[in-house]
């Protein structure tokens, strides 16, 4: 660079404008590039990151301001991390500067720097573990498999519930770390990292590694992230915000239970983990694993189409330990319910019981008999969930409470009836038929405090739980050895759901939660309430087929012409005026009509599932491309056309690119 010249920086910042913005900076140099800045804007301040140096600008000299202070405290952002995040900004559409800042930790974003926190929490400590146990056939021959490939490959482990899938992650990892590189270990709940850490710190009692997820207070988010981007910190473990963490050695990524929709995130930079992980894994040449017992179709399509290398893992690691026995039962309208047996023989033996409901609260619908008015919220498209204990209708969706009503505001009728069951009134039904029996409940209302879950989890390791009632949190790749009966409540409300994805979703989720029961050595049953045991996806569940079971979602995928053989990106807007939504979409769809392209179609704006929310009305449109590539290309123009639309200012939209919920 001209030492004359004087320097100026384009600093990128958390606006949603495609470039960045020249500042001088007398002193930068080319070191300073991916470093943070603190800026002025407009009468206040702002925390951004220098993406280059530059000799001009096409600002008026006159009218660039200077940079207030370049922090030199931590590394810079390196080339590989600047690979992923300009991949991710152009793959999503979404403007560089957000992308940046939305990575970085929430501490190193303020503009009153970044200080470490004064005390440091010290990791806990367990009894390291003897020796590792010894893996079995089936994991060797995985292990081993994967092991010959040292440059870049998916491989998508397909193993049955309970498998030993995370000693063959294990094994990989600790070569991994043996060869001097650092390890990143993905996975979807927060609730599922007390389970991996504990197993992690017994494993490598001395190995530097930290966790990331939300849970973690900002301070010490910020300086755990650091430890990774210095490289001190060997193993990150961490929930799909962990994707973007600094690693310069990195050498290998598992994505465990991949099928999980938590690796999507669904608002701002709406990236899916699992897809940056891999192209993460491609830019730096090393080896990506993704495990599951239901693996997305998008995974086993590329799986059969030899695009990753697929790996199965048929029986439960631990010896003598085997699959549940499910049976189908109809729902009783009256009386003990079938499995009613079932569960005092299982309590009685001295084993614990999961009963599942995917509906907390204590009944999904408040009505009156007399006149029919049903309790809805007056923001959003949905009914009024009865919660008894504290004597409220809540609303799910935007947080609404209501004192529950004593009669009808209709017909002023007073004795209103609730119709459905939620996690309350299945645990007082349970406390009915059990009084003896500990119960916990398990679900978003009780594990709102910090720390309850790994309190909830001890306890039921230690057995001071005899049945626990809980929603999908409690599905997830949990590990209960004393848990030998699984109940399954209400399994038809989703046999007609009207997402395309909805009987891989029923069929993952019910061989998930299934998959709690027998996972050691007590023989596993599991019952699913249901009025339609001919529907397929139990059929196929009964027999626990699960690969035919893809083969044939897949056949009907490509005979619907759906993902995985296409690809899909929704624009979503919303506004309190469904005027301007409509207008706004109507006027994206004529931009994108006239703009075309090879294999895009276009469909006609529709309201969204939820079609109002917090008083928003949403709506969306949907766009389909025959290629990844073309889709890419028109969404590139389109979006740039989209952003001068004066329709859509006055509201709020978002294009999402491979959308989940369509
Ligand atoms: N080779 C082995 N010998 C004995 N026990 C094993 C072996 N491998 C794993 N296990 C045990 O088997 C149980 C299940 O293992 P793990 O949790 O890894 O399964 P998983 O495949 O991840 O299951 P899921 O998909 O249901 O989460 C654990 O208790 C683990 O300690
Ligand atoms: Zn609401």
């Amino acid at each position: 660079m001209d030492l004359q010249s004087p320097v100026i920086v384009e600093v990128l910042l958390d606006l949603p404008l495609p470039r960045g913005f020249d500042y001088h900076a007398a002193l930068a140099t080319e070191e300073d590039v991916g470093r943070r800045v603190k800026v002025p804007w407009g009468t206040g301040q702002k925390v951004g990151v220098i993406r280059a140096l530059k000799h001009t600008s096409t600002y008026p000299a006159d009218k660039i301001k200077e940079v207030l202070e370049i922090w030199r405290d931590v590394p810079p952002l390196n080339a590989r991390d600047w690979q992923l995040l300009e991949f991710c900004s152009s793959y999503y559409h979404y403007p560089l500067g957000q992308t940046v800042l939305a990575m970085l930790p929430p501490a190193l974003r303020r503009v009153g720097g970044w200080q470490p926190p004064r005390r440091v929490r010290q990791p806990r400590k367990y009894p390291s573990q003897s020796s590792a146990p010894p893996l079995n056939e089936a994991q060797r021959s995985v292990v081993q498999a994967i092991l010959q490939q040292p440059n870049f490959a998916v491989h998508l482990i397909h193993g049955v519930t309970g498998s030993g899938k995370t000693e063959v992650y294990f094994s990989l990892i600790e070569k991994v770390l043996e060869r001097g590189r650092q390890v990143l270990l993905l996975v979807p709940e927060i609730n599922l990292t007390p389970q991996l850490e504990q197993r992690l710190a017994r494993r490598w009692p001395n190995l530097n590694w930290i966790s990331l997820h939300s849970g973690v207070s900002e301070k010490e988010r910020a300086r755990r992230w650091l430890t990774a981007q210095t490289g001190a910190a060997r193993l990150v473990l961490g929930t799909r915000l962990a994707v973007f963490t600094p690693l310069p050695e990195l050498g290998l990524i598992v994505v465990d239970e991949e099928h999980e929709a938590s690796f999507k995130q669904q608002d701002g930079l709406r990236y899916s983990a699992r897809d940056l992980a891999i192209v993460r894994a491609r830019q730096g040449e090393f080896p990506i694993i993704l495990g599951s017992a239901t693996p997305t179709l998008e995974s086993w399509h590329n799986a059969r189409t030899g695009r990753y290398q697929l790996h199965h893992l048929r029986e439960r690691a631990v010896p003598g330990a085997c699959l549940p026995q499910l049976t189908l039962a109809p729902t009783m309208q009256e009386g003990l319910p079938h499995w009613a047996t079932v569960l005092h023989e299982t309590l009685s033996r001295g084993e614990q019981v999961l009963v599942f409901i995917n509906r907390r609260g204590y009944a999904p619908v408040l009505y009156c008999p007399n006149c029919g008015w049903q309790a809805a919220c007056p923001r959003c498209s949905v009914r009024l969930v009865v919660h008894r204990r504290t004597r409220q209708l809540r609303c799910h969706h935007c947080g609404l409470e209501q004192v529950l009503h004593e009669s009808c505001p209709s017909c002023g009728n007073v004795h209103m009836e609730t119709r459905g069951e939620g996690t309350q009134q299945v645990e007082e039904r349970l406390r009915n038929y059990c009084p003896s029996a500990r119960l916990l409940r398990l679900d978003s209302d009780s594990l709102a405090l910090k720390g309850s879950w790994e309190r909830a989890r001890e306890q039921i390791l230690d057995h001071q739980v005899d049945i626990l009632v809980g929603t999908q949190l409690l599905v997830k790749g949990h590990d209960f050895p004393d848990l030998s009966l699984v109940v399954v409540l209400n399994a038809d409300q989703s046999l007609f759901s009207s997402d395309f994805r909805a009987s891989e979703r029923l069929y993952a989720q019910l061989l998930q939660v299934a998959g709690r029961a027998g996972r050691a050595e007590k023989a596993g049953q599991v019952w699913i309430e249901t009025d339609y045991p001919g529907h397929p996806v139990l059929l196929a569940l009964m027999q626990h087929e699960t690969e035919n079971f893809l083969d044939q979602e897949l056949a009907l995928r490509r005979q619907m012409g759906w993902p995985p053989f296409n690809y899909l990106a929704i624009l979503r807007a919303e506004a309190r005026d469904v005027g301007k939504v409509t207008v706004f979409l109507e006027e994206a769809r004529q931009k994108a009509l006239t703009r075309g392209g090879e294999g895009i179609c276009i469909f006609d704006p529709v309201p969204s599932t939820l079609a109002r929310k917090a008083g928003f009305h949403r709506w969306q449109l949907l766009v389909q491309g025959a290629h990844r590539a073309s889709l890419q290309v028109f969404l590139a123009s389109w979006v740039d056309e989209l952003r001068a639309l004066r329709s859509g200012r006055s509201i709020h939209w978002v294009l999402e690119v491979d959308p989940w919920d369509c």
